[in-house]
């Protein structure tokens, strides 16, 4: 802590890229010195130091992952691999793993394509696991799957430690996936994997591909799509509302990769279960979305359509009668629409221009919500600072990345939320693991999102705060595991875990569940070497 403390002394110009660097050094120095110190410093400190483990540092650390390379960390396998998978996954030294992240580095936070350098995340996003989940640090294994990199200023860089060839493709590319995939199973039958920050061609097709034969998830695609379903319902809560009016919100969605589509689904899920859970009202809750990616407005006149836009691509003849029509920008959309969600999943900073944000002048809404969910910092669609002096007090305000609330002049401040997945996949994990699902259901998520959603308190929502400070993450991920496993209860999906086998699970009350979970988290304590008889 000292010398993490004297590093600030001496940055006299604040927080800056090396300085936050060099603050990761440190960590990432002690992580591999002393595990149990490294959690004690980073659970006792969340706030301070989440960021500098994952997102935004992160972001930066698998950018000049090659250079920062010291000790290597993690499982790397390669398309060179091929047919010796099964083998290599029996070098790993632990007995048991209980949590896997794994990425192919294609799509890095709104980072592109970073090849082996994306095992960061990986590394990031269970460090979170270990901190806000308790899963034992022994048992979490973060894994890059090596299939070559299109960034081109890799491939041409000395240093670079990946495979310095193109990326694989079709079937090549599921074969080592699919390889992947049957070895970690085989030698760890219970092991839960988590996709993290796949491009979205094959986000999606890996999540079909998988969900329903092994315990897996895509975080950016589903653990996104929670977190934004708890912020979208405490919007509607914050405007004095009751959640059950959200079927009536107007929202604009920028961005339709694997966090806005899946974003979309969802939301779209909620609003039909809300307005009657039958066909008619899922097929009338899509025109409450409009959605815009890089080519502007999609509508039905969209050529060679994304099949997973094109649910939410909007009618011409109906979009002519709004004054829009196919590839519209973002501004006219806002300007048109008048929405009471601005929502950005899209990876461009600065997208939600002073142009955009003074056309949300005009929302219908009592209370406009802004949601910049694009990470890290620099590619935020706009910052809190641009939001609450374009459109005053009277805003909701999100973000992916961490920004600090805004003073408003007026004695009062501006809560700037932040709106990251951070707050679902560990609990999404704990979860599963302690109720034995045998997959992660469509169910299970739900519950995850509804009990993130009923956290915040009507007094907290009211004043514009609509997710917890991370410093709570602890108690936050205890309550979303339990929302989990009393799901995968109702569902008859839970096969016990450990000595709490399926009927004694299903005994157990609410607070109970509660115990159980945080009975079963890790913390970061020195084992007993020596036992002393008295
Ligand atoms: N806050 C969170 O928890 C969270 C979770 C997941 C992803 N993200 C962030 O979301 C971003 C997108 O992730 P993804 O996996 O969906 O990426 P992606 O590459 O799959 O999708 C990006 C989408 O943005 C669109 N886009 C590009 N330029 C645009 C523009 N000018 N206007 C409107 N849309 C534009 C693209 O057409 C594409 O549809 C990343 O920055 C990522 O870090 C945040
Ligand atoms: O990693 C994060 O901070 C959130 C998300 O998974 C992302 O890809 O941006
Ligand atoms: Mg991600």
């Amino acid at each position: 802590m000292v010398d993490l403390k004297r590093l600030e002394v001496q940055a006299r110009d604040g927080p800056s890229d090396p300085n936050a660097l060099a603050k990761w050094r440190i960590l990432n120095r002690l992580h591999d010195r002393n595990e149990t110190m490294y959690y004690k410093v980073l659970i006792n400190n969340i706030e301070e130091y989440a960021p500098i483990v994952y997102t935004p540092t992160v972001g930066l650390v698998c950018q000049n992952y090659s250079g920062l390379f010291r000790r290597p960390r993690g499982m790397y396998f390669s398309a060179e691999d091929r047919g010796e998978m099964m083998s290599m996954v029996y070098n790993w030294p632990a007995e048991q793993v209980d949590m896997i992240v794994v990425t192919d580095g294609s799509r890095i936070l709104g980072l592109g394509d970073l090849g082996v350098q994306g095992i960061g995340i990986t590394i990031g996003k269970l460090d979170l696991y270990v901190a806000a989940a308790g899963i034992n640090p022994q048992r979490v294994l973060p894994v890059m799957i090596d299939v070559g990199t299109n960034n081109k200023k890799l491939l041409e860089d000395p240093l670079y430690l990946g495979l310095q060839q193109h990326r694989l493709d079709g079937d090549d590319y599921l074969a080592v996936i699919d390889e992947f995939m049957e070895a970690v199973f085989t030698r760890w039958p219970n092991v839960i994997v988590q996709f993290e920050d796949f491009q979205s061609k094959w986000a999606f097709k890996l999540l079909q591909r998988y969900r329903t034969t092994y315990r897996m998830f895509n975080d950016d695609v589903q653990g996104t799509a929670g977190v934004a379903i708890a912020g979208l319902l405490g919007a509607v809560r914050a405007q004095g509302r009751p959640m059950i009016d959200f079927p009536k919100q107007k929202i604009v969605v920028a961005g339709a990769g694997s966090a806005g589509i899946g974003v979309l689904n969802a939301a779209r899920k909620t609003m039909a279960r809300m307005l009657g859970n039958n066909e008619v009202a899922f097929q009338s809750a899509k025109s409450q979305f409009w959605v815009v990616d890089a080519k502007g407005l999609i509508t039905e006149g969209r050529e060679n359509i994304d099949p997973d836009a094109l649910p939410f691509a909007r009618n011409l003849k109906e979009m002519d009668r709004q004054g829009l029509r196919e590839g519209a920008s973002l501004a006219e959309v806002v300007k048109q629409v008048k929405p009471d969600v601005l929502l950005g999943l899209s990876a461009v900073g600065g997208l939600f221009s002073n142009e955009v944000l003074e056309a949300l002048k005009d929302s219908t809404s009592t209370r406009p919500a802004i949601f910049a969910m694009s990470n890290p910092t620099k590619n935020a669609e706009c910052t809190p600072d641009e939001a609450f002096s374009i459109l005053g007090d009277n805003i909701i305000f999100a973000s992916g990345s961490p920004f600090s609330n805004v003073d408003l002049g007026n004695g009062n401040i501006g809560h700037c939320n932040q709106g990251n997945n951070m707050y679902l996949f560990p609990g999404i994990g704990l979860g599963t693991l302690l109720s034995g699902s045998r997959i992660v259901s469509d169910g299970m998520l739900q519950a995850a999102a509804e009990r993130l959603a009923a956290y915040m308190s009507e007094e907290e929502v009211l004043k514009g705060i609509i997710f917890p400070s991370i410093s709570r993450i602890r108690d936050i991920t205890k309550e979303i595991a339990a929302a989990v496993i009393e799901e995968a209860v109702e569902e008859d999906l839970a096969e016990g875990y450990h000595e709490m086998d399926a009927r004694e699970l299903r005994k157990l009350s609410r607070d109970e569940i509660k115990e159980y979970v945080i009975n079963n988290m890790w913390n970061p304590e020195y084992p007993t070497l020596v036992y002393r008889k008295d």
